[in-house]
């Protein structure tokens, strides 16, 4: 399939500082990605490069087999920024009418996308009395004029409570389904793990590591915890057996490399007389992120 979005070798400095260096990447439509990264990782550059607000100073980009910035591709992509500011004082159905005939696009439809992103209700409420979550709605059915074909969305939930965020992903859920690309920045590690169907992973302007969250874990290949229980009594003949481990108040907490998980859980249960309970921890996507941003030396 033809992606949406194609970027090969990107480089971008200003003055010295090197921004982006050889950034790869491709999203297919369809595909949600999540764009992660460390604070001046170099999230927002790449982002406004895709929105032709910058030129790169290498490497090549195309949009819906447009260059970025023109007109083409501008009426193909669609940008949510972090906090999408409107006028107070108009209605919702007032605001997006209004954007609408800025880009040229019918509004008598403007009712209907702001039922779509489950503001129908309060279409006629000034946005001033809008929660956050309502204005990020507004946001994004701005965002959904004229049918883009790529979503670019920074850090789209920051500051929204849990049932907007999941509200959220699942309308980006249903726009992805129709097609449309979308990639997305976030610091919000567990739910982008949850919602995106590939990570990408910026730090110190290059692209240290891509994929699904399970190519992410076996890439980085960080040590398994486990925690085991002891029956009341037995905590110290369990330490005797692993002597690395550090005892807890339940019984004792080890760890061990990826590929000795099986043969640490045999020897564990070959102690099931000892063992009340055994939990095993495998990296969490927090340490699995530290450790790719750690590796460019940051
Ligand atoms: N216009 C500019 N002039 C000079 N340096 C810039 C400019 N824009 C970005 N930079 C630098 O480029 C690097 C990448 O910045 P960028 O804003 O892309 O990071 P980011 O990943 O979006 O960070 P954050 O998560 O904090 O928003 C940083 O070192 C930043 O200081």
């Amino acid at each position: 399939m033809t992606s949406t979005l194609t970027i090969s070798r990107l480089t971008k400095r200003f003055g010295g500082v090197h921004a982006l260096t050889d950034v790869s990447l491709t999203v297919a439509p369809g595909e949600r990605v999540a764009l992660l990264g460390h604070n001046g990782a170099g999230k927002s550059t790449l982002m406004k490069i895709i929105l032709g607000l910058i030129s790169p100073d290498g490497g090549e980009i195309s949009v819906c087999g447009a260059t970025p910035g023109d007109a083409e591709a501008r009426e193909r992509v669609a940008y949510l920024p972090e906090n999408a500011a409107f006028h107070y004082a108009l209605t919702g159905l007032e605001q997006i009418t209004f954007y609408m005939r800025l880009r040229g696009v019918d509004p008598k439809g403007a009712r209907d996308l702001l039922g779509r992103v489950g503001l129908g209700d309060a279409a006629t409420r000034r946005i001033g009395t809008y929660s956050k979550g309502m204005r990020q709605r507004v946001g994004l059915a701005q965002a959904l004029i004229g049918h883009p074909r790529l979503l670019v969305l920074d850090e789209p939930t920051s500051g929204l409570d849990p049932v907007s965020r999941r509200d959220f992903y699942e309308l980006l859920d249903g726009l992805a389904a129709e097609g449309a690309a979308i990639l997305l920045s976030s610091h919000a590690l567990t739910e982008v793990e949850a919602r995106t169907d590939r990570l990408l992973i910026l730090s110190g302007g290059r692209m240290v590591a891509g994929g699904s969250l399970s190519d992410l874990r076996s890439e980085a290949a960080l040590p398994v915890a486990l925690h085991v229980t002891a029956i009341n009594g037995y905590a110290s003949e369990l330490m005797e057996a692993f002597p690395n481990a550090i005892q807890t108040k339940e019984g004792l907490h080890l760890t061990c490399a990826q590929d000795d998980k099986l043969a640490t859980l045999a020897r564990i249960s070959e102690m099931r007389g000892k063992v009340a309970d055994l939990e095993v921890i495998p990296p969490s996507l927090e340490d699995i992120y530290s450790h790719f941003s750690r590796r460019d030396g940051q």
